[in-house]
């Protein structure tokens, strides 16, 4: 079943940007410092223009000389506001790309750390898209946003101070023409994180129709199909697209509003700056400057609208990015710690009153209680969905049962560390991964410390023969050139089993749906790896049941039955009708 993935809220997002700001705080200081520097540098030149203008105005002394003095003096400063932006830019983008990898490694590790159980129930695509999509606006933001909303803050805040300061009255009439931008900005944040999470969910959505549309190829076709997905996707593209439409028509409204009242200042102060200069009240130089200065303003403050409007989608990628943090820690950890797992916990799997539902209130396993002893085989049969599959996952820790245990020796098996449980318990399904990497690092994920002779033994000992015909041997890159049929890959996940070396071992399909040859070589492989150890098969066949030591029958969640094959044949119940309807069927001699 699928579940969806948390989004944090504001607050956490809050907390988060604020803990990567904190973790290079050097940087942001560094940015705010210099930015501050250049601002300063950046107030001279207007205010060398109006006293530029009151020289020229009052015409005494030697004015061509003193202009050129005045006008020199802002080429210079022009030239170090321009430098120590640059500088200031430099650090910005520098804190970005660490901070952007910061939160990139973040989401994997929390990603990674998510339980098969968890990770199972998660929608691919969405999971996907964060990590992707999302991750990079968050990075291309961090990058950018950061210096650049830092630069205009700072640059924006001197400007108004520095008109303030010249003429307060000049300064307050400035700052009351800015309400407009203010009103403006704050209709849009009212309705921007909805807007941008809706682009985002739907972003999400059409990847994971895509992906299961993707994955699930082979089973369309058989259906015929093909209509119904191209109408889920159509509809998933529509809702994009209109979740689309309604963040940009925000836009829309935002950048004119803006616009109109980023002009309001400057007519506001040459307004009231005329009526004060015909007063006598200040001069026409300061008019000047603190006209360049609001003029001025337009540039920090169009750069902060613009990252505002930007800052909203990104707000809303982060808000997914960070949202993998909502998974409760409860699930996230085994409960069992490292040091309380007993050194030698036996190799007796127990399984106790357990019951399992993947959807709340609806059991699909009821009360199973069943003990597999050392060195066993054991056979699971039944029809389908009678739960077995559910209770092999159980059995292999990747779950645990909501009521009643599942233990090897007196330890909850879905508590072990990895590391450990794959030591005493391994599924071997078809899903097995060949990794892009070497064959060597392929085989280590099973035995990190093995050694090259080890890894030859193991690969040996489930008949990968083509081994030895890899020219590069266990430095061969997998996945690029070299790629593993079915039937290797399969080995490759066997020699990984043979290295890990569990006591026990759960097969769930491992060679059910390979064609016959493969079968043959994945089954005579699977046999150098099943010798010596306790095994537990999802038997599809009765001829695997008829060769294990026991056999458990499932129907609707229940054991219902558990002996040896000839008990239950005598017994005639369930798994003796199946035995004989097959027996019928095939035409197999029976015991
Ligand atoms: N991921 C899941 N989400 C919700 N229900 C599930 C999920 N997986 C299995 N089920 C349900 O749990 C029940 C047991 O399924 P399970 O796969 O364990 O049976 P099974 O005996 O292994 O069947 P099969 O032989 O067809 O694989 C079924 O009713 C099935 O529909």
């Amino acid at each position: 079943m699928s579940r969806q993935l948390p989004i944090a809220g504001t607050a956490e997002v809050r907390a988060a940007a604020l803990r990567d700001l904190r973790a290079d705080r050097g940087a942001v200081v560094a940015i705010i410092l210099v930015n501050a520097l250049a601002s300063a540098a950046g107030l001279v030149g207007p205010w060398l223009l109006g006293r530029i203008i009151d020289t020229i105005q009052a015409g005494t002394g030697d004015v061509l000389s003193k202009v050129d003095r005045l006008a020199f003096g802002a080429l210079v400063f022009t030239i170090v506001q321009t430098t120590l932006t640059w500088w200031a830019l430099k650090i910005g983008y520098r804190f970005g790309e660490r901070t952007a990898a910061r939160v990139r490694e973040r989401f994997l590790k929390r990603t990674l750390a998510l339980p098969p159980r968890v990770a199972d129930q998660l929608p691919t695509g969405d999971l996907i898209a964060r990590g992707s999509t999302d991750a990079a606006v968050v990075a291309l933001t961090l990058r950018s946003a950061v210096p650049e909303v830092l630069v205009a803050l700072v640059h924006a805040l001197f400007l108004i101070v520095a008109v303030v300061v010249l003429d307060p009255l000049l300064g307050l009439c400035g700052l009351a023409c800015l309400i407009g931008v203010a009103a403006a900005v704050r209709w849009y944040l009212k309705r921007a994180r909805p807007a941008y999470l809706a682009v985002a969910a739907s972003g999400a959505e059409l990847a994971d129709v895509v992906a299961s549309t993707a994955k699930g190829a082979r089973t369309i076709e058989l259906l015929g199909l093909e209509d119904r997905r191209e109408q889920a996707t159509e509809a998933a593209i529509s809702q994009a697209r209109s979740a689309r439409l309604g963040a940009l028509w925000l836009r829309t409204v935002l950048f004119p509003w803006a616009d109109v009242s980023l002009g309001l200042p400057v007519v506001g102060v040459l307004l009231v700056g005329g009526a004060l200069h015909a007063n006598g009240l200040v001069s026409i130089g300061l008019v000047v400057t603190a006209t360049v200065y609001l003029r001025q303003l337009v540039g920090p403050l169009d750069i902060l609208m613009l990252w505002i409007e930007q800052l909203q989608g990104a707000g809303a990628s982060y808000a997914r990015v960070e949202g993998l943090a909502g998974i409760s820690d409860e699930e996230r950890q085994p409960t069992a710690h490292i040091q309380d797992v007993d050194a030698d916990l036996g190799d007796r799997i127990q399984v106790n009153n357990a019951r399992y539902s993947y959807t709340d209130g609806r059991d699909v396993l009821h009360g199973i209680d069943l003990i597999v002893q050392p060195g066993e085989r054991l056979a699971i049969v039944g029809t389908s969905g009678a739960g077995k599959s559910t209770l092999a996952r159980l059995l292999a820790g990747l779950d645990r049962p909501h009521t009643g245990s599942v233990t090897i020796g007196s330890t909850p098996v879905a508590d072990l560390p990895p590391g450990q449980l794959r030591e005493h318990v391994v599924l071997i399904t078809q899903d097995h991964h060949v990794f892009h990497d070497t064959l060597r690092d392929n085989l280590r994920i099973a035995r990190p410390n093995a050694t090259d002779e080890e890894l030859h033994a193991a690969l040996h000992a489930v008949g990968a023969e083509w081994l030895d015909d890899l020219p590069l041997g266990l430095d061969t890159e997998l996945g690029h050139e070299t790629i593993l049929d079915g039937a290797s890959a399969q080995q490759l996940s066997l020699a990984r089993v043979v290295l890990a070396d569990p006591h026990t071992l759960i097969l769930d399909e491992a060679t059910a749906q390979l064609d016959p040859r493969t079968a043959r070589r994945t089954e005579q492989s699977l046999a150098a790896v099943l010798r010596g150890r306790t095994v537990i098969a999802i038997a599809h066949r009765l001829q695997t049941a008829h060769d294990a030591d026991r056999i458990a029958v499932m129907e609707a969640g229940e054991l219902v039955e558990l002996g040896t094959h000839n008990e239950l044949v005598s017994a005639g119940r369930v798994y003796g009708k199946l035995w004989h309807s097959w027996h019928a069927e095939a035409d197999t001699p029976s015991d």
